[in-house]
């Protein structure tokens, strides 16, 4: 068990369409800890953090947090405390980032001189000072992903749900944003398909395989060349936080090949 579990996830199933996509799942986020949910495509990450936004809801099993039940909270009182950056936006018609910001402060009860000082400071953490006030249609696929970690970061919730965070970003503000999450000392859970990132960032990771968990530990336990052979269907090993491939992808198919 661990010592100071946060978010506890309980015998979780969920079904979409009739079709279970995550099957008696349990794992628990410690408080302050960085949690990697991994997986190959389609393994049921998103639907898991669906669940953990309140996107979704399981069809059995539980969420709590710090040991009351998700149900005992309303969407807003949930979303004070765990705080979400989801795959693909809202919508962005007529919005600057400066009000994409606000509009996710506005869970906050925050005197609007205080809101307005809060909203300046995440757009400079994320470099958007300058566009602050810019149609967001007309954002970079980079810098509207940026934008949103700019909303989550003025909200700093207790626990952070990232879905894929780094996607779009280039590796600086990959690192930039992951670090100043950690820096923050929150609890996170955070879904990567890089592993040398999940290496680098997560204290635990959680390996998911057709929505059940299947190992789970330090990044280095769980990251065996027997795990990347099995599930991710390479081979390779984990040195540091570096992922060394060696040979050809699985399955007779070389990507490389068109390089060469
Ligand atoms: N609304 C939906 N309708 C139908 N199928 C769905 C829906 N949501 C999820 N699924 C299915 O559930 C399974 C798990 O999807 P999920 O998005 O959770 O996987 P993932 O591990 O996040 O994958 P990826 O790494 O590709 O993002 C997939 O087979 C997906 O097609």
């Amino acid at each position: 068990m661990p010592d100071d579990p946060i978010l506890e996830i309980q015998d979780l199933s969920v079904a979409v369409g009739g079709l279970p996509y995550v099957r008696n799942l349990s794992l628990c986020v410690e408080r302050g800890r960085f949690h990697g949910l991994l997986g190959p495509n389609g393994a049921g990450k998103t639907t898991l953090l669906r669940v953990l936004y309140r996107a979704i809801a399981p069809q059995s099993g539980e969420v709590r947090l710090n040991g009351r039940p998700q149900s005992d909270f309303s969407p807003a009182q949930w979303a004070r405390h765990v705080g979400a950056l989801v795959q693909g936006g809202g919508l962005l018609s007529g919005l600057t980032p400066e009000d994409i910001v606000e509009i996710g402060l506005t869970l906050r009860e925050r005197p609007s001189a205080k809101r307005k000082e809060a909203v300046q400071d995440a757009l400079s953490l994320v470099g958007l000072q300058d566009k602050a006030r810019q149609d967001a249609e007309s954002l970079s696929g980079g810098e509207l992903q940026r934008c949103y970690f700019a909303q989550l970061l003025a909200c700093d919730p207790e626990v952070y749900v990232l879905d894929e965070p780094t996607n779009h970003l280039d590796l600086h503000y990959q690192l930039r944003l992951l670090d100043e999450v950690r820096r923050r000392g929150r609890s996170a859970i955070v879904s990567f398909h890089d592993l040398g990132m999940a290496a680098r960032y997560c204290d635990t990771v959680h390996l998911i395989q057709e929505g059940q968990l299947v190992a789970e530990g330090p990044p280095q336990a769980v990251l065996t060349p027997e795990v990347l052979h099995q599930h991710y269907r390479v081979d390779g090993r984990l040195d540091g936080h570096s992922l060394k491939l060696e040979g050809p992808v699985l399955d007779g198919t070389d990507p490389l090949r068109v390089f060469r």
